[in-house]
């Protein structure tokens, strides 16, 4: 694990302790399921719709910082504000950074995002302890392999009993065959390698074979998504090209001035005029 990474779990584990102690003063309620809006195939349905309407399946994430780089400031009515932005120019979804420390997130622009938007809204932190999905309520929360190890399976059961659908991230063969004999239903193929922090987007394009081969042999059929260093509508396409049905976007869009129009142009990549004019060139 790359000492970044390290950083972060120590510093989420200090997070989970305040948790702990919030909860025991009874300042954390016990969130139930009971509140959550949107069913798992809901959820799978509204991403998926948008291929059928020709569209790329883009998560758009409110991303103020990555552990490397400051990115925008973003208060609860900045994310409000980039997120409407994001579902008018046709998002399928939006994800939320709350990691505090290297990620300037907030549960508050989590809440504020989820308050006013239609489509499903992913949480995205290092889910290590189950205190954590006590703390504020989301359609999908992200749950990283590779720091669940052994215990995947048992923070999927416990995401659902809470009302959440994870979203299940892998970087590599062994995180994913861990992930494939789970139940998970949605998998995130990290193009950033964890131990390294390199970005390489043909991970999408090696792993999804073993997922295909997989589904077709025990006749289960995941939601596949593709995470991390996407920027160009090229991008998209290749990504799609590949099988995936989703993808998760974050700096290109949030480091751009035009949030609405980068998440268009990315939404519109399949969209035979976004080619490139090969045509006029042939
Ligand atoms: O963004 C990072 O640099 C990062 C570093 C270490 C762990 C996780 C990290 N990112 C979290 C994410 O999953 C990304 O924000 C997300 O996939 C979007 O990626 P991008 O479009 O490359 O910003």
């Amino acid at each position: 694990m790359h000492s970044a990474i390290h950083e972060i779990v120590n510093s989420t584990e200090k997070r989970v302790k305040e948790l702990h102690k919030m909860k025991s003063n009874e300042v954390l309620p016990n969130s139930s399921a009971h509140d959550t809006a949107r069913d798992t195939n809901t959820i799978i349905n509204s991403i998926l719709s948008k291929k059928q309407k020709g569209k790329a399946p883009i998560i758009s994430e409110v991303k103020p910082a990555s552990p490397s780089m400051k990115i925008r400031d973003i208060d609860p009515s900045e994310a409000k504000r980039i997120a409407m932005e994001m579902e008018r120019a046709g998002a399928a979804a939006i994800s939320v950074l709350t990691e505090p420390e290297f990620f300037d997130g907030t549960i508050d622009n989590l809440k504020s995002v989820r308050e006013n938007v239609s489509i499903p809204v992913l949480r995205k932190d290092f889910i290590i302890d189950k205190v954590q999905f006590d703390e504020v309520k989301s359609d999908l929360i992200l749950l990283i392999a590779g720091l669940l190890n052994e215990k995947l399976e048992e923070f999927i059961l416990y995401a659902r009993s809470k009302g959440f659908e994870p979203l299940v991230e892998v970087h590599n063969e062994e995180e994913l065959l861990n992930a494939l004999e789970t139940s998970a239903k949605i998998i995130g193929i990290n193009n950033r390698d964890l131990t390294t922090m390199i970005i390489d987007i043909s991970t999408t394009e090696e792993l999804i074979p073993l997922i295909k081969e997989h589904d077709r042999k025990s006749g289960t059929d995941h939601l596949i998504i593709s995470e991390s260093g996407v920027h160009t509508a090229d991008d998209v396409r290749r990504m799609i090209s590949a099988g995936a049905d989703a993808i998760l976007i974050g700096t290109s869009i949030v480091k751009n001035d035009d949030i609405y129009s980068k998440t268009k142009e990315l939404v519109d990549a399949l969209e035979p005029d976004t080619n490139d004019n090969e045509e006029e060139m042939i």
